[in-house]
């Protein structure tokens, strides 16, 4: 079986392009324009890039919230379009997506409970007794006590509603997850304690991360591999130490160098 649990080629989205209201050609954002990558199982591939270089749009792309203009992608072996023509529910076994904003991604007139069933009962089909356990297991699972069902978002910091929103990611056993700024909107020091969680859960559960930020001290810190979007396009990728250390490509050296908290620096 292919250690590659994600495999994109060659892929492309287009937005806008078509006649506008007085029948002229609108203009079109090329947001991603072919790009070919791998995730490995068990990996944790950091996607950086500034705002606006696709990152968003790939992961929209991979967990079926968008549709490509054209290219191939491969989720745990299946391809996209099977997925696709299954319904968005067939995605959501196999990929989630871990918002920027915890608090504002959790429904907040649900309990944590509620929340958790939801995607244990429409992706899982378990009963009301499995879905009890599971629940269990799952806050427990992001180092939460027990009684985290019974509240309401409001309740928790943003570091512990992120904790939460990443246990109903897993809910469903995806064993893969896009991360999409998850811990940039976190104090730096809930930041690591998430960033650790993130690791632990990745080496018990076999879990492979798209790890997507703008923040190149966090990618550097939980990444395997790193991909450099410059324009929607791939400019390099590297095992992360390596790539920080020596990179190779221009733009890559200007996105660190106008990075204030890596520092590369020799110490006499
Ligand atoms: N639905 C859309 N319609 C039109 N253009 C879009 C749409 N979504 C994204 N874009 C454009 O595609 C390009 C890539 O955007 P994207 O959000 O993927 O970048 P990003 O690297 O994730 O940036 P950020 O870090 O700001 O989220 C941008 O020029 C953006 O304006």
């Amino acid at each position: 079986m292919s250690q590659d649990v994600v495999v994109i080629r060659d892929l492309v989205k287009t937005f806008g392009g078509g006649r506008n209201l007085f029948g002229r050609q609108a203009s079109e954002v090329h947001a991603v324009r072919g790009i070919s990558l791998d995730l490995k199982r068990g990996e944790t591939l950091g996607i950086v890039g500034e705002s606006g270089s696709g990152k968003s749009t790939l992961a929209r792309m991979l967990v079926g919230l968008e549709r490509p203009t054209a290219g191939t992608m491969q989720i745990d072996g299946r391809p996209w379009s099977e997925l696709a023509a299954q319904g968005s529910r067939a995605f959501g076994r196999k990929i989630q997506y871990v918002f920027q904003d915890p608090v504002a991604s959790l429904n907040p007139r649900k309990t944590i409970g509620d929340i958790l069933d939801v995607p244990l009962r429409l992706l899982c089909g378990y009963d009301r007794a499995t879905r009890t356990r599971r629940k269990r297991e799952l806050v427990d699972a992001v180092q939460m006590p027990l009684d985290t069902l019974d509240r309401f978002p409001h309740e928790f910091s943003g570091g512990q509603a992120q904790r939460i929103a990443i246990a109903r990611a897993l809910a469903a056993e995806a064993r893969i997850l896009v991360l999409d700024e998850p811990v940039s909107a976190l104090d730096v020091s809930v930041q690591a304690q998430v960033l650790l969680l993130l690791q632990q859960l990745r080496d018990d559960l076999g879990l492979s991360y798209l790890f997507i930020s703008h923040d190149l001290a966090v990618v550097e810190s939980i990444s395997d591999r790193v991909a450099v979007m410059y324009l929607g396009e791939v400019v390099e990728t590297g095992q992360a130490a390596e790539l920080f250390a020596a990179p190779k490509h221009e733009y890559t050296r200007a996105l660190i160098a106008s990075a204030p908290r890596l520092d590369h620096s020799e110490t006499a």
